[in-house]
């Protein structure tokens, strides 16, 4: 779909469309297609960036609440969103051993004991071993920083989902 076609349609298929590219947030996107017409791919990718800058932090929070834990047994379990079971099988988290599993858990739960909320890191930008490392490394952040850093990575995974649901405007001229 190019963006002259994303303007041209009635909410309930935008949301349909774009409901997920923040993870379980469909409500945002119900927010920005007030934001129409936009101008380019990046235009409606700043409106959603620009909705969750505008939250308060207890919004952002919220947000990042709503993410499911990166820790490979979900991948089995069928509860993850389609997007979320694909992004984590492509850096690789469905080939965690045994030991890797249980490392993931614990850091997990000791990051969620700590913070209040789940580590989110964009999968696609990393692999097996950068998420164990980051995650051991975020979780000695202060919680400000911490925060902010998680809705970095939430804005990430938004532009890749949102990449694989828009063409480029360059591509259109081809
Ligand atoms: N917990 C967490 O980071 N989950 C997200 N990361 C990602 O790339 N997709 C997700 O669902």
């Amino acid at each position: 779909m190019d963006i002259g076609s994303v303007n041209y349609l009635p909410y309930e298929d935008f949301v349909d469309v774009f409901g997920n590219v923040v993870e379980k947030c469909p409500l945002i996107t119900a927010a920005v297609w007030s934001r129409r017409p936009f101008s380019s791919l990046a235009d409606l990718e700043a409106s959603i960036n620009d909705f969750i800058d505008s939250l308060p932090e207890s919004g952002k929070e919220g947000i990042l609440r709503v993410h499911p834990d990166l820790t490979g047994r979900d991948l089995q379990s069928e509860t993850l969103t389609r997007e979320s079971r694909e992004e984590q099988v492509q850096a690789g988290l469905d080939t965690l051993t045994t030991a890797e599993v249980s490392r993931m858990a614990r850091l997990n739960t000791e990051y969620k004991d700590h913070f209040g909320f789940p580590f989110v890191i964009c999968a696609r930008m990393n692999n097996k071993a950068t998420i164990l490392r980051q995650l051991e490394e975020r979780l000695r952040n202060e919680r400000t920083i911490e925060r902010a850093c998680a809705i970095d990575e939430v804005k990430k995974i938004c532009h890749l989902r949102l990449q694989g649901l828009v063409v480029p405007e360059t591509s259109n001229k081809l």
